[in-house]
């Protein structure tokens, strides 16, 4: 067991109504884990629930030897009080320069690093915001949209750069994409609305990696699976 929820019981203050009852979900391997589902069913909830932001009010959340899980969203900004290089160098640790350096040049944005986050456009904030994540020390990274506004060759390149520059770390990818979750995910967590039973189903993904070609029947299979899931 890598990750695992039991029996969540959670609530927003002031509703009635439980978003969670009893959910209980385990990811087994490191990699890349999608988070699938309509809108509104609960992913980002879930995602806090998972990193500590919101408490359950019933259940747990076990993370193998406690290790450190941080969770990036899409639409975070940062102050305009310096540049996005020296933002980064602030949350960048010694040990990681040289891997800094290497996810500025594979996510395309060298020549933005001396200019302002809002100056930039939505994509380039959320890679961004997402390599700020990446450069510290952290065992599970929950990216949460975090590559919306992003072209599909760059997010492409992306997702594979991540996957092979960080194999042994637990990636929990949200995204509203089928496509993409079926491609590169290893595992897709489909979560159901409150009155379906069981509320999490997995199916399997084609786990895409760099230099692999895609069988395009599997793809078209596990989409199939994903969407009747859902
Ligand atoms: N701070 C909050 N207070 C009260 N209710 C909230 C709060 N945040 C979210 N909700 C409600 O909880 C439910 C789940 O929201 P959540 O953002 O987790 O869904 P989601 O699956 O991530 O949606 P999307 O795909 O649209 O981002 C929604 O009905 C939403 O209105």
């Amino acid at each position: 067991m890598l990750l695992e929820c039991r029996n969540i019981n959670f609530r927003y203050p002031g509703n009635e109504a439980l978003l969670f009852q009893e959910l209980s979900l385990v990811i087994d391997t490191p990699g890349f884990h999608a988070l699938f589902g309509p809108s509104g069913v609960g992913k980002s909830s879930l995602a806090k629930i998972i990193s500590g932001q919101l408490t359950a009010e019933q259940g747990a959340v076990r993370y193998h030897n406690d290790g450190r899980v941080l969770y990036g969203y899409n639409l975070e900004r940062l102050p305009g009080w310096s540049s996005v290089g020296r933002h980064l160098e602030r949350v960048t640790p010694a040990h990681h320069r040289s891997l800094k350096e290497a996810l500025i040049e594979a996510f395309g944005l060298a020549e933005v690093m001396d200019r302002h986050f809002s100056r930039l456009s939505l994509g380039q904030q959320n890679r961004i915001n997402l390599l700020r994540y990446l450069v510290q020390d952290f065992n599970a990274l929950i990216m949460d949209e975090s590559l919306a506004n992003v072209d599909e060759k760059t997010r492409e390149q992306i997702l594979l750069t991540i996957k092979e520059m960080f194999p042994d770390a637990l990636f929990l990818y949200i995204s509203h994409n089928v496509v993409e979750v079926a491609a590169f995910c290893r595992q897709i967590l489909v979560l159901r609305g409150l009155h379906k039973m069981p509320r999490v189903v997995t199916v399997q993904g084609q786990d895409r990696m760099k230099g692999r070609e895609i069988d395009r029947q599997g793809l078209q299979q596990t989409m199939l699976e994903i969407m009747n899931a859902a």
